[in-house]
């Protein structure tokens, strides 16, 4: 068997290689290089991206086999997570990787910034021994300003608190509690701005945050403030930044990330009063290990057709021991929900009843979804573009729990209403120590039937020899039942019967079962593959 792709577009720490193991066939391209990119990712599985590596819509498109982007940091501003959903591939980062090393650079570029260290030992090494000109400035007691105070934001107060600082932070998205908690005080945008002697920027790239600190912000500053940005490039407005150093608005800046990366010649690199590293807030051994390796575990995962906890286009998360035995079994009752529709969904009601109702089951319903269209559309199906699929189709999805099961622990139900007014519906649950897979119930009909790769559903009029016909029918087509079940409805005399065979019923077959036993519903349900 051919191994799943994995195609590495940046340069990853040898254990990323070592975590992904033996499965996989790893390829290796440079993905800053677009022509080299775009004819790599054709037809890989898997590709695992840095900062330097455009994975927009261009490259999504062009990568037909695609089911999972992985980026080995933080910033996702370089992956197009809306049309990776749309295509139903994965988007998963490693959150947590590299966030000290982040906040530990910006504590460094704090620090030079304080001390002219760059500058100063620039010049001694260039013969100056000047000790006035670099005169410096304490951080004691300073207040440093904060925007954006997430994860990285929280570890650079907790460090900078240690110098005896003071530390404000502006963060809409963040609770007073949360900042009471860290030893923050949350200020306005402009009371931070006026009052800090530090300002550093710790927010996502988005179209809110882009170029957030331009003239107006820089015009608000002390004379005496310094500037960092550890986050993205383009947060500040880099003209801005340029005029505000010169004419003296601002004291400093300690720049990390550039609009346009790799950028060697900016204006302001001429500047005495900045200091400059080439994006390396991530750039350390543990960093690059850390990121390594957990894009490969979500890899690992997304490619065996698993939810992944870091995914960042799928809701879900981590399964319960308890729920996960169930997702196999709804997304095969999504495809027999699919093989009984005679009209167009409207409607999809997820239920799950009995003990693990009380359990997170988000995934139960993703998984339904995937069962539902997987036989429907000609494009790749996943956790991913299910939701996606459902909206776009008009068809309202709703989850119910419920505690309350008769018969059996859980029971999982799908049920629908079609655009021609009708109802279906098909339930099933997992039974005994080997939890085997059963469908309960078919349109209110109770059965109990193991599931297998080929099901037939029959409802006619109960009247005597129609299992004898039935019967013989499919065996002068060479077609095995393995099982059968016959339910009557509880209010007039329809009969449903559920038929498991050993091998594919060829249309022609089932059309003259339905006209010999003159069935309203006559339909095959293929779960093979
Ligand atoms: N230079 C480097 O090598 C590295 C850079 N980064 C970058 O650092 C940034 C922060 O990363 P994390 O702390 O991990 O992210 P995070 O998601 O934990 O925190 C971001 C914070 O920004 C806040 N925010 C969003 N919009 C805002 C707005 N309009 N105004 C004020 N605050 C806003 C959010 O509420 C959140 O608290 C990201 O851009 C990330 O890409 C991360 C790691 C390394
Ligand atoms: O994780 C992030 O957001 C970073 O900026 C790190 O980028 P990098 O992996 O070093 O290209």
């Amino acid at each position: 068997m051919t191994k799943p792709v994995v195609l590495l577009a940046e340069e990853l720490s040898p254990a990323t290689i070592e975590a992904l193991g033996p499965d996989f066939e790893i390829r290796h391209t440079d993905g800053a290089d677009r022509s080299q990119l775009l004819a790599a990712i054709a037809d890989v599985d898997a590709i695992l991206v840095r900062s330097a590596t455009q994975v927009d819509a261009e490259a999504i498109a062009a990568a037909k086999k695609l089911k999972v982007i992985a980026r080995a940091g933080v910033g996702l501003d370089n992956v197009d997570i809306k049309a990776a959903t749309q295509a139903g591939v994965m988007v998963v980062n490693a959150p947590t990787s590299n966030i000290v090393s982040a906040a530990e650079l910006t504590v460094g570029h704090i620090l030079s910034l304080a001390r002219h260290i760059p500058a100063a030992s620039a010049a001694l090494k260039a013969g100056e021994w000047k000790r006035s000109k670099y005169t410096g400035t304490e951080l004691y007691e300073k207040k440093i300003g904060i925007i954006g105070l997430g994860r990285i934001g929280a570890l650079i107060t907790a460090r900078l608190q240690a110098f005896e600082t003071q530390i404000l932070a502006y963060d809409p998205y963040v609770t007073s509690a949360r900042a009471a908690q860290l030893g923050v005080q949350l200020v306005s945008l402009d009371e931070l701005l006026e009052q800090s002697d530090f300002i550093t920027i710790h927010m996502p790239k988005t179209p809110e945050t882009v170029g957030m600190i331009g003239p107006e912000a820089f015009r608000k500053m002390k004379n005496s403030a310094y500037v960092i940005n550890v986050a993205r490039g383009g947060l500040i407005d880099e003209a801005a930044l340029f005029d505000a150093l010169q004419s003296g608005a601002i004291a400093g800046a300690g720049i990390d990330v550039f609009v346009k990366e790799p950028s060697t010649d900016l204006p302001f690199f001429g500047l005495d009063n900045v200091v400059v590293t080439p994006h390396l807030g991530a750039s350390t051994e543990e960093a690059q290990e850390k990121a390594g390796v957990s894009v490969a575990k979500s890899v690992r995962l997304a490619l065996a057709g698993e939810l992944v906890p870091d995914a960042v286009n799928v809701a879900g998360g981590v399964i319960d021991r308890e729920v996960r035995p169930g997702i196999p079994l709804i997304e095969k009752l999504g495809r027999v929900f699919t093989a009984l529709t005679h009209a167009s969904v409207t409607q999809i009601d997820v239920e799950v009843a009995g003990e693990i109702a009380g359990k997170d089951v988000k995934a139960l319903e993703l998984a339904a979804l995937k069962g539902v269209f997987t036989d429907v559309v000609s494009e790749q199906v996943s956790y991913v573009n299910a939701p996606v699929l459902a909206e776009q189709r008009g068809i309202n999805v709703r989850l119910i729990t419920t505690e309350e099961v008769a018969d059996y622990r859980n029971v999982l139900t799908l049920r629908g209403a079609l655009s021609d007014g009708s109802q279906i519906s098909v339930a099933g649950t997992l039974t005994g120590p080997k939890q085997i897979e059963k469908i309960v119930g078919v349109n209110g009909y109770d059965v109990e039937i193991p599931i297998s790769e080929h099901l037939v559903v029959l409802i006619y009029q109960d009247r005597p020899g129609v299992v004898g016909t039935v019967g013989g029918i499919l065996a002068e087509n060479g077609i095995n039942i393995a099982g059968m079940q016959v339910s009557r409805a509880q209010d007039g005399n329809q009969v449903l019967c559920l038929l498991t065979v050993d091998s594919a019923v060829p249309q022609a077959v089932l059309d003259s079962v339905r006209e010999a036993i003159d069935a309203s519903t006559a339909r095959e349900v293929d779960l093979e593959g």
